[in-house]
C-alpha cells in the first residue's frame, strides 16, 4: 500500500485555515494555495534520491549530494489543480507540466475527462499530480487512470492535496494502492452534495472567481 500522509506543518494548518474562511477573496486564496503549494513540494519531494557528485569550492575540492533518479512532471487535475502548479515550480523549477482536465457532474458526482496534454516522456518522470480537493476521489482516480493508459507507474506516482474528504482517500487507495497520498488536511465528511465537509467550497470557483 502506497504512503498516506497528513501535511500538517504549523504554517500549513495556518495557512490553509485561513483559506476556508469564505470571506477570502480570490487574490489572498490564489495566493495562499500556492503558498501551501510550496510547502507541500518541499515535504511529498522529500524522498527524491541522491548521489554524490564532486565538488570545486574556493577551498577546497568536496563530495557532496545532487539530485538523480527521474525527472519531474507535475500534472495539475483542472480547473483547480492549476493553483497549485506555481507553488510547486517555486521549488522545482525544471520540472514540466501536464495537464488533465476533469469536470465532476453536479448531480450525479461523476467524473469526465476532458482535456489530456501531457510532456512525450511522462512514463519516465517522477509525476506529483495535484489538485486541491480529495472528495468521492473519483477525478483523482480517472486521472491516474489516465496516466496509467500511457505507460506510467503507481509508484512513480504522488497525488497531493489540500483537503481530503475519508470516503475520497479510501476510494483512490483501494483503485491506485501503489499511489502515495499527500494532504495538508483530512476533513470529516461529504455532505449531500458531495462537497467536503467543513471544507472550503468549490476550490475551482473561488482560485478563478467564477459561480
Ligand atoms: O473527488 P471528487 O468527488 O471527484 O471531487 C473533486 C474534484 O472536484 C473539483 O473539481 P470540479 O469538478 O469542481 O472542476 P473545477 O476544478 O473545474 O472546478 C476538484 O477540483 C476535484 O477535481
Ligand atoms: O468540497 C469540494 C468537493 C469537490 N470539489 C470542490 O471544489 N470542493
Ligand atoms: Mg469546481
Amino acid at each position: 500500500m502506497g504512503k498516506f500522509a497528513v501535511l500538517d506543518h504549523p504554517l500549513i494548518q495556518h495557512k490553509l485555515t485561513l483559506i476556508r474562511d469564505k470571506k477570502v477573496g480570490t487574490k489572498a486564496f490564489r495566493e495562499t494555495v500556492n503558498e501551501i503549494s510550496a510547502l507541500m513540494a518541499y515535504e511529498v519531494s522529500r524522498d527524491m534520491p541522491l548521489e554524490d557528485v564532486e565538488v570545486e569550492t574556493p577551498i577546497t575540492t568536496t563530495t557532496q549530494k545532487q539530485l538523480s533518479g527521474k525527472k519531474v512532471a507535475i500534472v495539475p487535475i483542472l480547473r483547480a489543480g492549476l493553483g497549485m502548479v506555481d507553488g510547486m515550480t517555486s521549488l522545482i523549477p525544471a520540472a514540466k507540466v501536464g495537464f488533465i482536465g476533469m469536470y465532476r457532474d453536479e448531480e450525479t458526482l461523476k467524473p469526465h475527462e476532458y482535456f489530456v496534454k501531457l510532456p512525450g516522456d511522462i512514463a519516465e518522470r517522477q509525476l506529483f499530480v495535484v489538485d486541491p480537493m480529495l472528495a468521492t476521489g473519483g477525478s483523482a482516480i480517472m486521472a491516474i487512470d489516465a496516466l496509467k493508459k500511457r505507460g506510467c507507474s503507481g509508484e512513480n506516482i504522488k497525488f497531493a492535496c489540500l483537503v481530503a474528504a475519508p470516503e475520497g482517500v479510501k476510494a483512490l487507495q483501494e483503485a491506485h494502492p501503489d499511489v502515495d497520498i499527500f494532504t495538508a488536511a483530512l476533513d470529516d465528511h461529504l455532505n449531500e452534495n458531495g462537497y467536503i465537509v467543513p471544507g472550503l467550497g468549490d476550490a475551482g470557483d473561488r482560485l478563478f472567481g467564477t459561480k
